[in-house]
């Protein structure tokens, strides 16, 4: 049965004073994304929550929002000399037309292009497109990367990151499968590896794998998600922040980094090069495991 064009288009809402839009399905399944960041804020399937938020986010309109799909671009972390992270989650976004594809009900495109408040910054003129998927059971978003410069213009870089927060029970209890045999590099330690096992938590976690080329597995409790990305997306972060330094994040409640992990499909090792006229796009996606897991 085609969706309704209600549903699929989905509908405007406030969340804390900022303006969002919630996709729905046929079955009850939601996402909820904010302008501000193009921020995916939350993402119930199967009637349950399956993204972080903290409630202790700041919804300022100019902050990161702590917790959802918060979009790293074009920087991650401070491997540059942009803000940490990049500014693409600073700033306003707008909707534009979106494609659906493939077993879609529901989606979403959000838009960023330059302006005064990037080229403050950062010089390139670029459009980015932020396309949230929402199906049955799961959720994918992609991020499209255009040079809008012209020819006479030069190449640009970038790093990115969708930088996942998801929910968990308890994050002493989950698993992360499917990163076996991975290289890694450990940021906490300054030091390179391979992974050997299942991914455990026993305190803070900040770690940058070589992605793997098969689905990622979390086993949290009796709930299990599958966690893919495309191939333009070649390292996969975990993140965990611990006790000592959640209790230092102002936007976390001290307990907040039990029930959070954040994993990353992310384009860092090696930066993206465009030319001008030039497009790049990644995707992560995220489907629940049938239960009881
Ligand atoms: O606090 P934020 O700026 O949002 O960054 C949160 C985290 O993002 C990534 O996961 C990095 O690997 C971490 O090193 C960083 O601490």
């Amino acid at each position: 049965m085609a969706p309704d064009p209600a549903v699929a288009e989905g509908s405007l809402e406030a969340l804390q004073g900022l303006p969002c839009i919630r996709l729905t399905t046929e079955q009850g399944d939601s996402a909820l994304v904010a302008l501000h960041g193009a921020q995916v804020l939350s993402w119930v399937a199967g009637g349950r929550e399956r993204l972080y938020l903290s409630p202790r986010a700041v919804f300022d309109g100019k902050s990161a929002i702590r917790g959802g799909i918060p979009l790293c671009f074009p920087q991650f972390n401070q491997r540059g000399p942009l803000p940490k992270h990049g500014f693409a989650r600073n700033l306003a976004w707008r909707r534009v037309a979106a494609c659906k594809e493939g077993d879609a009900q529901s989606a979403l495109c959000l838009e960023l292009t330059d302006r005064d408040a990037t080229r403050t910054c950062w010089p390139e003129r670029f459009a980015a497109q932020l396309t949230v998927t929402l199906g049955a059971g799961s959720l994918r978003v992609q991020l499209a990367v255009h040079n809008t410069g012209n020819r006479d213009e030069g190449a640009w870089d970038f790093t990115t990151a969708l930088h996942t927060y998801l929910r968990v029970e308890d994050v002493g209890r989950a698993q992360l499968t499917g990163l076996d045999g991975c290289a890694r590099w450990d940021a906490l330690a300054d030091a390179r590896g391979v992974q050997q096992g299942p991914v455990t938590f026993s305190g803070e976690y900040d770690r940058v794998f070589r992605a793997p080329a098969g689905a990622i597995h979390l086993h949290d409790g009796a709930h299990g998600l599958q966690i893919t990305q495309s191939a333009s997306l070649s390292n996969t972060v975990v993140w965990n922040p611990g006790a000592a330094l959640c209790a230092r994040l102002a936007d976390l409640p001290p307990d907040g980094f039990r029930s959070m992990l954040c994993v990353e499909a992310a384009q860092i090792d090696q930066s993206v090069t465009l030319a001008p006229g030039q497009p790049w796009q990644g995707w992560q996606e995220l489907r629940v495991l049938p239960g009881p897991y």
